[in-house]
C-alpha cells in the first residue's frame, strides 16, 4: 500500500515538475516572441523542439519509465502550437491569437487537446498492458491492419492516386459551403456585381474539382479492391488444400466457404474502403474545424464540446454491435452449413421423404439469425434516437448563440449559415469517423480469421525429403494407435501392426467399422497416428517427399470422386504429361477401355460435375485408371467390389495381376476377392486378430472362418 502510495506521489511529483518547467518555457518563448529574438517559423519550432525535450527529459528523469501514452502526449501537446500557428499563417496569412505570444487560455486550450488526442488513440488503439482483454484485442487490431497494409503492396501505387484525388475532393468540398455564406452576404449588403459573379464562379469551380476528383478517388480505390481480394481468395485458398483432413472434419463447410467469399471480401475493404473514408473525413473534418474557428471560433469551441458525448455513445454502441455482429456471423454460417447438407444429400432428402424435417431444421436455424439481427437492429435503433437527440440539442445551442454573436456584431449572417452548413457536416463528419473505427474493427476482425486459417501449419507435415531412385514397396505398421481428431476420445486403432510385402496381395477383412479404412486413410497420411508409425521401405512415410510418396501411392475408394472435365482430365489428374498410350493402357486394365470407346466423345467425353453423366460402375472404373496411369509401388483398393459387378471386378484383378512388382491392399467382402490373396488380415477391435493364406486361417476355425461362413450364409439366404 505504502509502495502505491510512494508511486502517486512520485507521478504527481513528476506532473507537477513538468507543467513549471513547461509554463517556464512557455512564458520565455513568449518573451522570446515580443522580443524578435529569431525569425517567426524557426522560433515557433525551436521553441516546439525545446518544451519537447525538457517535458520529455524531466518526465524521463522523474519517472523513469514513462508509458507511452504520456510521450504520445508530450508529443501532440508540444507541436501543437506550432503545427496550429504555421497552418493559421500559410493558409489565412494572419497570426493566431496563439502565437507567439499567447496567455494562459491557449496553454490550456492546447494542452486540453493533446489530452483528448491522445486518450482518443489510447482508447481505441491502446499501447499500454493494462485491463488486457479489450486493449489486447485492439492490438491486435492494429496489427492486422498493418498486415492488411502490407499485403496491399502491389495495389501502393493505385492506394497513392486514390489519396491524391480524395485530398483534392475533399478540398474542393469544404469550400463550398464557405462560398454559400459569402454569396448571402454580398446578396444580403450593397450588392456587388463582380464580387457576386466571382463567389459563384469558385463555387462552380470547386464542385466540378470536387466531383471529378470523387469520381477517380473511387475508380482507382475500387480497383486496388478488387485485385487485392483475388488475391487474398487465392492465398487463403492455396491455405485451405494444405490442410490435413482432420481440419475439414472439425470445421464446418459453411464456415470455410464464408472465410473465403464474405471475409475475403471485408478484408479488401479494410485498407481501401475503410481508410478512404476516414481519411476523406478526417481531413475534411480538420479543414471544416479551421474553417470554422475562422468563421468564429467562440461558436466552434461550443460545437466541439459534443464530440466526447458523440464518441462515447458511438462506443457503447460499437461494443454492443460488434459482439452482436460475430454472433450473427457465426449464426450464417450454421445456416449456410445447414442448406449445404441437404442440397449435397438431396436424394437422401427425397428418398427418406425428409423434407418437413430439414425445412423444419433449417427454419430453425434462420430463426436464430433472425432474432439476432433483430436484436443488432435494436442496438442500432436505440443508438440513433441518441445521435439524433444529441444532434439536434447541439443545433439549437448554435443557433441560441449565433444570434447572440451576430447581436454583438462578432459574425455576419452569412457567416452563420456557412457556420450552420460546416456544423452539420461536421456532426456527420465526426459520426462517420467513429462509425467507420467500427467498421474497420469489423473488417479487421474478418481479416484476423482470414489469416488465422493463412497463418495455419498443416498438422501433417510435408517437410520429407525422400526421394529414393529405386522402392520396393515394404510397408510396415508398427503398433499404431489412433483416434480421429473430430471424436479423440474413440481411440480406433489400438497397438496396430502389419506388414505388407512387396509383389504380393494382402487382404484386409472384418466386420464393418473395425478399423480397415482408417488403416489406408493412415497409409495415405490423411491422418497421423497418435502413436506409433507407418514405413515404406523401412523410413517413415512423413521422411518421404510430399509430391514423390503421392506418385507412388494410389488409392481407388468406395465412391471415387470425379471432377467435371473430359474423361482424360479426369484420368490424368494431377499429372502435367501423359501420353495418350499410358492413358489407355490404364484404362485397359480397369477394364474401363471399352465403355469409354463407345462414349459419343471417347476420352474426350464431358463427365458432367462430380461424374453425375457416368454410371457408378464407370465412375468406379475411371478412378481405378487414374490410380494405375500413375504407376504406383503400392495400390489401395478400398472396396471398390460395392460398384462393380463380378465380371468387372475380375477384369480389374486380372489387370492388376499384370503389374508383379506392385504392393497391393484390398479391402474387400466379397469371398472371390479375398481368396486369392497371399496374406488376409482380420482386423477387429482395430487390431489384428488373424493372419494368413485362405487355406491356413479356414484351417484355423477362428474368426475368418466364422466370418467366411456368414458371408456365404448372406449370399445364399433367400431374397
Ligand atoms: N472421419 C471420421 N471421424 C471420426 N470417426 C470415424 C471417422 N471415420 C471412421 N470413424 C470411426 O472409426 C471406426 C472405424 O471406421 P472404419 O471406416 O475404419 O471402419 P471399416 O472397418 O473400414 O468399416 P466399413 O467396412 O464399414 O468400411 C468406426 O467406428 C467409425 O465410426
Amino acid at each position: 500500500m505504502a509502495g502505491k502510495d510512494r508511486t502517486t506521489v512520485h507521478k504527481v511529483f513528476a506532473l507537477t515538475l513538468a507543467v513549471c518547467v513547461d509554463l517556464s518555457l512557455f512564458y520565455a518563448s513568449g518573451f522570446a516572441g515580443i522580443h524578435s529574438v529569431l525569425g517567426h517559423f524557426a522560433h515557433l519550432w525551436l521553441s516546439a523542439a525545446l518544451r519537447w525535450s525538457a517535458v520529455t527529459i524531466t518526465t524521463l528523469l522523474v519517472l523513469g519509465d514513462p508509458n507511452p501514452l504520456l510521450i504520445r502526449f508530450i508529443t501532440a501537446y508540444s507541436l501543437l502550437p506550432a503545427v496550429y500557428e504555421t497552418g493559421t499563417r500559410v493558409l489565412y496569412r494572419e497570426e493566431s491569437p496563439c502565437g507567439p505570444v499567447a496567455d494562459i487560455r491557449c496553454w490550456l486550450m492546447f494542452a486540453g487537446a493533446s489530452l483528448g488526442a491522445a486518450l482518443f488513440w489510447e482508447i481505441t488503439i491502446p499501447d499500454s498492458d493494462e485491463e488486457a482483454g479489450s486493449k489486447a484485442q485492439k492490438q491486435k487490431s492494429r496489427v492486422l491492419f498493418m498486415r492488411v497494409l502490407h499485403l496491399y503492396r502491389p495495389d501502393y501505387p493505385k492506394l497513392f492516386g486514390g489519396v491524391v484525388f480524395l485530398s483534392l475532393a475533399v478540398i474542393c468540398e469544404m469550400f463550398i459551403p464557405f462560398y454559400t455564406g459569402r454569396v448571402i452576404d454580398i446578396l444580403g449588403s450593397d450588392y456587388q456585381q463582380t464580387q457576386f459573379f466571382t463567389a459563384l464562379l469558385f463555387m462552380g469551380l470547386y464542385s466540378v474539382g470536387s466531383s471529378v476528383s470523387a469520381g477517380c478517388r473511387g475508380g482507382i480505390l475500387l480497383c486496388a479492391i478488387s485485385s487485392f481480394t483475388c488475391r487474398i481468395k487465392v492465398k487463403l485458398f492455396e491455405a485451405l488444400t494444405k490442410q490435413e483432413i482432420g481440419f475439414f472434419e472439425t470445421v464446418k463447410t459453411g464456415e470455410i466457404t464464408s472465410r473465403l467469399s464474405k471475409d475475403t471480401t471485408l478484408t479488401g475493404r479494410t485498407v481501401c474502403l475503410n481508410v478512404n473514408v476516414m481519411l476523406r473525413t478526417f481531413i475534411k473534418t480538420m479543414g471544416m474545424i479551421s474553417l470554422m474557428m475562422s468563421l468564429s471560433w467562440k461558436l466552434t469551441f461550443l460545437v466541439l464540446m459534443e464530440t466526447p458525448i458523440t464518441g462515447l455513445i458511438q462506443n457503447l454502441y460499437d461494443t454492443h454491435y460488434q459482439r452482436l455482429f460475430q454472433a450473427m456471423q457465426d449464426s450464417m454460417a450454421r445456416t449456410n452449413d445447414s442448406a449445404n447438407e441437404v442440397v449435397f444429400g438431396i436424394r437422401v432428402v427425397r428418398s427418406f421423404n425428409t423434407k418437413k424435417h430439414e425445412a423444419d431444421r433449417y427454419d430453425k436455424r434462420l430463426l436464430e439469425t433472425h432474432s439476432l439481427k433483430i436484436r443488432r437492429d435494436t442496438v442500432r435503433a436505440i443508438y440513433l434516437l441518441g445521435r439524433r437527440l444529441t444532434g439536434l440539442g447541439m443545433q439549437v445551442f448554435i443557433l441560441y448563440y449565433g444570434r447572440l454573436f451576430i447581436q454583438m456584431g462578432q459574425m455576419t449572417t452569412g457567416n452563420l449559415v456557412s457556420f450552420i452548413i460546416y456544423q452539420s457536416d461536421l456532426g456527420n463528419n465526426i459520426r462517420t469517423l467513429t462509425y467507420i473505427f467500427g467498421d474497420m474493427l469489423n473488417s479487421v476482425m474478418a481479416a484476423g480469421k482470414v489469416f488465422e486459417y493463412i497463418d495455419r501449419k498443416p498438422q501433417i507435415s510435408t517437410d520429407g525429403k525422400l526421394k529414393p531412385d529405386q522402392l520396393e514397396g515394404r510397408i510396415n505398421y508398427c503398433g499404431l494407435n489412433f483416434a480421429y481428431p473430430s471424436n479423440p476420445e474413440k481411440t480406433v486403432l489400438q497397438d496396430f501392426s502389419l506388414e505388407l510385402k512387396p509383389g504380393q496381395v494382402t487382404a484386409l477383412v472384418g466386420p464393418s467399422g473395425e478399423g480397415k479404412s482408417t488403416c489406408v486413410s493412415l497409409l495415405q497420411r490423411l491422418y497421423e497416428p497418435q502413436d506409433g508409425e507407418i514405413l515404406l521401405d523401412e523410413e517413415p512415410l512423413k521422411s518421404y517427399d510430399h509430391h514423390f510418396f503421392h506418385k507412388k501411392i494410389a488409392v481407388v475408394s468406395q465412391e471415387p470422386v470425379l471432377f467435371s472435365g473430359s474423361v482424360r482430365d479426369n484420368i490424368t489428374y494431377g499429372l502435367t504429361d501423359c501420353s495418350q498410350e499410358k492413358i489407355e493402357e490404364a484404362a485397359r486394365k480397369a477394364n474401363a477401355h471399352v465403355f469409354i470407346h463407345q462414349l459419343e466423345n471417347g476420352y474426350d467425353t464431358e463427365v458432367g460435375e462430380s461424374g453425375g453423366q457416368l454410371s457408378k460402375s464407370e465412375r468406379q472404373r475411371i478412378g481405378i485408371a487414374r490410380a494405375l496411369v500413375r504407376e504406383p509401388k503400392i495400390i489401395i483398393l478400398d472396396e471398390i467390389t460395392s460398384s462393380l459387378d463380378v465380371e468387372s471386378e475380375n477384369k480389374v484383378l486380372q489387370g492388376l495381376a499384370s503389374c508383379p512388382n506392385q504392393t497391393l491392399l484390398v479391402i474387400a467382402h466379397r469371398l472371390k476377392t479375398i481368396e486369392n490373396a497371399d496374406q488376409i488380415v482380420v482386423v477387429r477391435g482395430g487390431k489384428v486378430e488373424e493372419k494368413g493364406t485362405h487355406k491356413e486361417l479356414m484351417e484355423l476355425q477362428g474368426s475368418y472362418h466364422k466370418l467366411i461362413n456368414e458371408l456365404f450364409d448372406e449370399t445364399n439366404s433367400p431374397e
